[in-house]
């Protein structure tokens, strides 16, 4: 349980609870072909001050994770007991973005649709959703009438650098991140305030991914 006095979010039973979420989380995305072979990071907060996350062992296949499957990582994306597993090959995106006052979860899945779109969108920089009614599922669209920009950044593999793009773009001040981005050809990032609303965001994505593919494909 939380003390009134900690600066941990989340510890103890909760923490554990937390996990238990996350894992059943990687069940269910790599039951829907989201999060096969491996592929695929979750995190959630644990503490702010200092900055401590629980992000995902590297490798692990994601639709099998149990509590031993997580590593409590600081702010340099480093873990924080000597002897631990390696913690993600994309911790530091997870930490960039957890930095971000109000974000508890970050979750990356790896979908045919993501892989895809992020390619035929790469020259335009973003993927552009437009007008359709689950956009009002990602926080703060009240409306079907508006856009998520949901920007594409390449592949290069280099993840320290990848991650000081994101941190550039989470506060531009035209087009700031908002819920989630692409990688070419990789994948999706989404974040939310706890992981219930991170996977909500990763939902949502999916889905108007998703309809774009059809929607390419009937044209
Ligand atoms: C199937 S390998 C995919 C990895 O290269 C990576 O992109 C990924 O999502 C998982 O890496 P991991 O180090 O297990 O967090
Ligand atoms: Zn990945």
């Amino acid at each position: 349980m939380l003390s009134p006095t900690s600066s941990q979010l989340l510890e103890g039973a909760d923490l554990d609870a937390a996990l238990d979420d996350l894992s059943a989380t990687g069940a269910d995305f790599h039951r829907r072909g989201w999060s096969l072979g491996t592929s695929s990071n979750y995190s959630v907060l644990v503490g702010r001050d200092p900055l401590e996350l629980m992000v995902t062992v590297s490798g692990k296949d994601k639709g099998r994770l149990g509590r031993g499957d997580y590593v409590r990582v600081g702010a340099d994306g480093k873990p924080v007991e000597a002897g631990a597993p390696s913690s993600s090959a994309e911790t530091m995106l997870h930490v960039v973005l957890a930095e971000q006052p109000g974000v508890g979860a970050v979750l990356h899945t790896h979908s045919p649709a993501a892989t895809l779109l992020s390619d035929r969108y790469a020259r335009d920089g973003v993927l552009r959703l437009s007008g359709y009614e689950m956009l009002k599922g990602l926080a703060a669209h009240g409306t079907h009438e508006s856009t998520e920009l949901c920007p594409i950044f390449e592949n290069t593999q280099d993840i320290p650098t990848l991650a000081e793009q994101v941190r550039e773009r989470l506060t531009d001040a035209e087009h700031p991140l908002r819920h989630g981005f692409l990688i070419r050809k990789h994948g999706l990032y989404a974040w939310g305030a706890d992981i219930a609303e991170a996977r909500r965001h990763i939902e949502v994505f999916e889905f108007l991914m998703d309809c774009e593919l059809r929607r390419l494909s009937l044209s």
